[in-house]
């Protein structure tokens, strides 16, 4: 039912609530809803947002940041590793969530990146069972032959979905100048393009984005699950609908919790509060900052953190809001000749050339229809194949203190056994770069000078083996949790990204792309021991937005949170069973 009101949620009773209607929420509700026996009700703290072409208009990407009609913007605690800087986490906020303002990147991990979490004790969670959602949810369109020859554009279409409701297509071009010769650079030390979804990432890709090749604008969440399902009588969308506490039976004789419903507030009177209940199951899709909260909220958690914000015990999960971390990146950044005419997106700046874009967006040209797609997924040993013996030896050391430490609970000690091994692993990316004609986002000189065209090469920070938190500071579900995530605690992390930066330099030391740039920005020719490059990253870096594990799915017993069928340990029993 497209547009619900309050009264056809309020104190209503629906086979399955799902909170939040971003990515995951969108994506279940409409499954759950294709049996019209069932009914589902979705409840979005934010507004529909749809039909809004600061979303739809890919070249809007990072635009929408720090708006509150699009992203919750939230802080971490100054991080200690960080030299004491607060780092920004922006997630989504309305229909579609966080695939409503992220970049459309369409990637996939390697497989044994999958079959690790198989191995922390969860039967089916493999490579297999993924790639085979990836390609149900994928709509993969091939690019035309002139673009795969102007662009080398390189795929293997059988790595790819061909029928799903989320639509990926190559962009409508790259810089030629830039984006190819960086590809060519990689080439020449023995990089090659790989198929990175196929389980085996490794060498350099143009990939693609999730991007309607009809209409040309992003594909995403709402208008891959939500939109087209919206006149099903079983399926309620409810927006501005602020969650703030799981409702349970009583439960008296001591056997597990079960979800009743939620209670929520309305975003524009949050002074209001409303119950709506459910027959069979509460989903949380809140994402990796709310669904902690809101478990806690409920009094489901850390007995020191329930006592703190005074809310009565539940049931003791101390898992929860614990075994945080977060992918992390920086980048290295250089001004271009202006004598020589490059495509870069410094020149979205110039209010004529973007109005341009917009004209150019309607045929599937112009920069609306680019993205951040020139990638390399790479195994450590290649940035440093010289010392990637003793960095493997120095992490192993590292990781070994940090298992000595008592706060290490079984499930992330398995973890970290499992990293290491995955480090060392030849066909495992640990590294990812981007290639982005344009400005970095990450700069220690302030904006980039009006006029100027840049090229920016990011590096990002996977695997990361630092773990923080994510705990209520109080019982305002209004107010944002503590995000503590304890970046770089392990010296490692940090290691990595400085022998990133290192190979970036290296790679624009090769021609075609060292007669490109001028000079070096960031970090800068002042920066170039080990400790410099070091204290750079931490002045620079940022999220890659991929925070997760703040629910783990991992045997009760290690700390972890929830089952392989994403029941919450002791807890949302199916009522009635079925
Ligand atoms: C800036 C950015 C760039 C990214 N780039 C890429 C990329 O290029 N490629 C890629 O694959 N991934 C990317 N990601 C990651 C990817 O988008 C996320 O992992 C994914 O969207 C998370 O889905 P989710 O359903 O867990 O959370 P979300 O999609 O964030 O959904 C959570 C929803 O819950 C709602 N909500 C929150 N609190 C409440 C409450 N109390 N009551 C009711 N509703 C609530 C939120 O408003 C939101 O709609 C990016 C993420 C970000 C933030």
């Amino acid at each position: 039912m497209a547009n619900a009101v309050l009264s056809d949620v309020t104190n209503k009773t629906f086979d399955y609530i799902v909170v939040g209607g971003g990515t995951a929420g969108l994506t279940l509700a409409a499954a759950l809803s294709e049996d019209p026996s069932i009914s589902v009700v979705v409840l979005e703290a934010g507004e529909p947002n749809l039909d809004d072409p600061n979303i739809l208009l890919l070249g809007q990407a990072g635009l929408t940041f720090g708006d509150p009609k699009y992203d919750w913007d939230y802080k971490t605690l100054p991080q200690q590793y960080s030299s004491g800087r607060s780092i920004t986490w922006n997630r989504g906020k309305g229909l579609g969530g966080s695939s409503g303002l992220n970049f459309c990147n369409w990637t996939l991990p390697s497989a044994q990146d999958i079959d690790a979490i198989e191995k922390l004790g969860n039967p089916g969670w493999n490579w297999k069972g993924f790639q085979k959602y990836a390609y149900r949810i994928e709509k993969f369109q091939e690019p035309t032959q002139g673009k795969v020859a102007k662009y080398l554009y390189n795929f293997n279409k059988d790595s790819h979905g061909q029928s799903g409701a989320i639509q990926t297509t190559f962009p409508a071009g790259i810089s030629v100048t830039l984006e190819i010769p960086f590809m060519q650079a990689m080439n020449s030390i023995g990089i090659t393009f790989t198929d990175a979804y196929g389980g085996k990432p490794s060498g350099y890709f143009a990939c693609p984005l999730t991007k309607d090749p009809d209409s040309h604008q992003r594909s995403y969440a709402a208008n891959a699950y939500y939109i087209p399902n919206q006149n099903r009588q079983n399926l309620t969308v409810f927006t501005g609908a602020h969650v703030s506490k799981v409702l349970f039976a009583d439960n008296a004789s001591g056997e597990d919790l079960v979800a009743t419903g939620v209670k929520f507030l309305l975003a524009n009177d949050t002074s209001s509060r409303q119950v709506v209940h459910a027959k069979k199951e509460v989903v949380l899709c809140a994402g990796t900052i709310v669904s902690p909260q809101l478990l806690e909220l409920s009094g489901i958690g850390r007995k020191e953190v329930l006592e703190a914000i005074g809310v009565e015990m539940k049931l003791e999960l101390p898992g929860v809001g614990e075994n945080v971390q977060d992918h992390q990146l920086t980048n290295v950044n250089y001004p271009l000749d202006d004598q020589v005419a490059h495509e870069t997106w410094d020149q979205m700046r110039d209010p004529v050339f973007a109005a341009e874009q917009r004209r150019l967006q309607i045929n599937g040209e112009g920069f609306h229809c680019w993205g951040n797609v020139s990638l390399a997924f790479l195994p450590f040993s290649t940035v440093n194949p010289e010392e990637s013996h003793e960095f493997f030896n120095k992490a192993k050391i590292s990781v070994e203190k940090q298992l000595a430490s008592s706060s290490v609970s079984p499930g992330l000690a398995e973890q970290l056994e499992l990293q290491l091994q995955l480090l060392r692993n030849p066909q495992v990316s640990n590294i990812e770069l981007i290639c982005l004609p344009g400005p970095g986002y990450y700069t220690l000189q302030g904006p980039p000078e009006a006029g100027k065209q840049h090229l920016g090469v990011f590096t990002f920070l996977e695997h990361p083996f630092s773990r923080g938190s994510i705990h209520c500071k109080n019982k305002d579900p209004l107010q944002p949790p503590n995000i503590d995530p304890r970046i770089f605690e392990n010296d490692t992390n940090l290691d990595i990204m400085v022998e990133q930066v290192k190979f970036v330099r290296k790679l624009i030391n090769i021609e075609p792309l060292k007669s490109l740039v001028k000079r070096e920005i960031d970090p800068g020719p002042q920066r170039q021991s080990d400790e410099e490059i070091r204290e750079y990253i931490k002045l620079t870096h940022g999220s890659a937005w991929h925070a997760c594990g703040s629910c783990s799915m991992i045997p009760r017993e290690k700390n972890g949170v929830v089952d392989p069928n994403l029941k919450v340990h002791k807890l949302f029993r199916l009522k009635p069973p079925h």
